[in-house]
């Protein structure tokens, strides 16, 4: 595997080294098969007709020994694979880098074939520069030639002798499906494939495709400029755009005027489904088709049926607009949206707290629903209340919360906290944690394991882990925990048969681990003092339920707690 990574670096190396885009050589025809067959065995690279280097002898040895590898059973997997074959977007909203990033967020891998460079932003198109059809070809054939694609994509396909090398291509290196998204204006309104596409683009192009994506303006212009107006024209158009020869039609109706929903139109050529989606109401939308396009193409390199792939495409592209909306990229009409704000919110982060800062365990404030219910509080107050009084993080422990009204606290309870800068985590439940983006949850020993939290969660999130013995304590810092909560320091009522460890308990957790450490469990006004007392560096802080809920006044509490933490305060019997 190494030596064939060398190799490859070495192809690149020697192609870019002699590439100077202010002169541009005159373009040499694709490699052809004599070619290759005459380096082969020879020198490890060979000289172009225009000077260019190649290292077709050490392109070919490496195919051979990954061939080898793939034949031996060498534990090498096939992975899905889609070609993308359009213009590049300087904004990188849409085009090539759209694509590319589509298929990233769907586990896909995407090689690229530019056919044109745009200078391009929010604002509009500010200049084209075609790729010469020369080298559109040698692009399609170093890619197709070499490395198994599944299913073609195409974009903007800017002149008809583009699109028919295309079809040449594809000709002679079938794949499993084509996916045509006829694009010809940008969402700017700026044309990228003029009329005279149009043609070669029904006749050699639609009898291909496996399917055609045009918006409304887009199967107008393949239709001779029919008027698309509404649902019933769109059945209509669909029908007609079967006819020229692709093998499913999705007219896309974002554009259409008056509609709620988004809907589009798919036809199986015996079917037509409305595929209805509630609109996004947001600035950043360019981009949308590529995406959409290369989502399909995505699903079906891995294997899905058309309708289906249509299905999660639509609802990747509905997810990404709607986890993007308060983005804000360029000054133009129409931003770009993040592929992967849905997989990576916390990378991003909006000026949120992420990593727990130890100091954060100092007071540290648990809810228990069954207090709320007997003081006739919402949850979202006693936070508000444990915050005013000094509570510097926060746990929602709702053992018997209904899942729907949890999630509507821990949304309301989010604003709360982080309008306050308090950190807010979940007791035990996953799920809550992860609909409602808290910073991080907390488990015990019979809860989700750490390692399998983390990987739900993400490395920015904090979790953290009961621990009663040395053990434990060890297990949580190998297994990535962030913090500990060890007790039961005194007996608590709050916890059935929970096993109180006692002071000596929480001195062993604490010198067996790395980790902060907060003490839980009969902690009150009483006997925090006596538990900071120890004077461990890893211990920051007391766990309190009853000793703030289950009173009458919460801030009062806990700002009284608050003082006898920090020493201000004689301890009060
Ligand atoms: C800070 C803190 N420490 C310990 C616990 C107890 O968690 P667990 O052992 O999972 O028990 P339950 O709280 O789920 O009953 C905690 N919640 N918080
Ligand atoms: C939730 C919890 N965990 C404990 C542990 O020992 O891990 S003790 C406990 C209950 C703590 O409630 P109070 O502050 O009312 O005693
Ligand atoms: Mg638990």
């Amino acid at each position: 595997m190494a030596f064939s990574a060398t190799l490859s670096c070495t192809v690149f190396f020697n192609l870019h080294k002699n590439r100077s885009r202010s002169s541009p050589p005159p373009h040499p025809p694709p490699i052809s098969r004599q070619e290759l067959r005459r380096s082969r065995g020879g020198s490890a690279s060979s000289r172009s007709r225009s000077g260019r280097i190649r290292s077709f002898g050490a392109m070919e040895a490496a195919t051979a020994e990954v061939a080898a590898a793939g034949e031996s059973g060498g534990g090498m997997a096939k992975v899905p694979h889609v070609l993308t074959v359009a213009g590049s977007d300087s904004g990188a909203g849409a085009g090539i880098q759209a694509d590319l990033k589509a298929c990233a967020a769907r586990g896909v891998y995407c090689s690229t074939v530019i056919t044109a460079v745009t200078a391009q932003n929010t604002v509009g198109v500010q200049g084209v520069d075609n790729v010469p059809e020369e080298f559109v070809a040698e692009q399609l054939e170093s890619v197709l030639s070499d490395m198994q694609v599944d299913v073609v994509k195409t974009g903007m396909l800017p002149s008809p002798g583009i699109v028919r090398i295309l079809r040449k291509s594809l000709n002679k290196f079938p794949v499993k499906a084509l996916v045509v998204d006829p694009v010809m204006v940008s969402t700017s309104g700026d044309v990228l494939a003029g009329p005279s596409v149009l043609d070669v683009f029904r006749e050699e192009l639609l009898p291909l495709a496996d399917i055609v994506t045009p918006n409304l303006k887009e199967a107008s212009a393949l239709l001779g400029g029919r008027q698309l107006e509404t649902i019933a024209d769109m059945h209509s158009a669909v029908k007609l755009l079967h006819q020229m020869g692709p093998r499913h039609v999705l007219v896309k109706g974002g554009d259409l005027p008056g509609s709620c929903d988004a809907v589009d139109v798919f036809f199986d050529g015996e079917r037509i489904h409305d595929l209805h989606a509630p609109r996004v109401k947001t600035r950043n939308t360019h981009g949308t088709g590529c995406t959409l396009a290369s989502c399909i193409a995505a699903e079906l390199a891995k294997g899905s049926s058309m309708l289906p792939a249509v299905q999660v495409a639509k609802r990747f592209v509905e997810n990404a607009l709607d986890y993007s909306k308060e983005i804000s990229i360029g000054k133009g009409p129409q931003g770009p949206f993040d592929h992967f704000l849905m997989l990576n919110r916390k990378v991003h982060n909006f000026g949120k707290k992420i990593v727990l800062d130890p100091s954060d365990l100092f007071l540290y404030a648990v809810t228990d629903s069954g207090m709320n219910r007997k003081w006739g509080r919402s949850i979202e107050d006693a936070v508000k209340a444990a915050i005013e009084g000094g509570a510097t993080i926060i746990q929602l422990r709702e053992k018997d919360a209904e899942t729907r009204n949890f999630l509507e606290a821990a949304k309301s309870c989010m604003e709360v906290c982080h309008s306050r800068g308090v950190p807010l985590l979940i007791n035990d439940r996953i799920d809550i944690a992860l609909a409602c983006d808290a910073d991080g949850i907390h488990v015990g020993q019979s809860d989700m394991p750490v390692r399998t939290a983390r990987t739900l969660l993400g490395p920015e999130k904090i979790i953290g882990v009961s621990c009663k013995t040395p053990e434990q304590a060890q297990q949580a810092y190998m297994d990535g925990a962030d913090y500990i909560g060890s007790g039961g320091i005194y007996p608590t009522n709050t916890k059935e048969n929970n096993l109180t460890i006692g002071l000596e308990g929480l001195k062993a957790v604490c010198l067996s681990s790395k980790l902060p450490v907060v003490a839980i469990g009969g902690i009150g006004m009483s006997n925090a003092h006596a538990v900071m007392e120890l004077g461990l560096p890893n211990l920051k802080g007391v766990a309190v339920v009853s000793a703030l809920f289950d009173r009458e006044c919460i801030s009062t509490e806990a700002r009284k707690l608050h003082e006898v933490l920090s020493g201000a305060a004689p301890e009060v019997k």
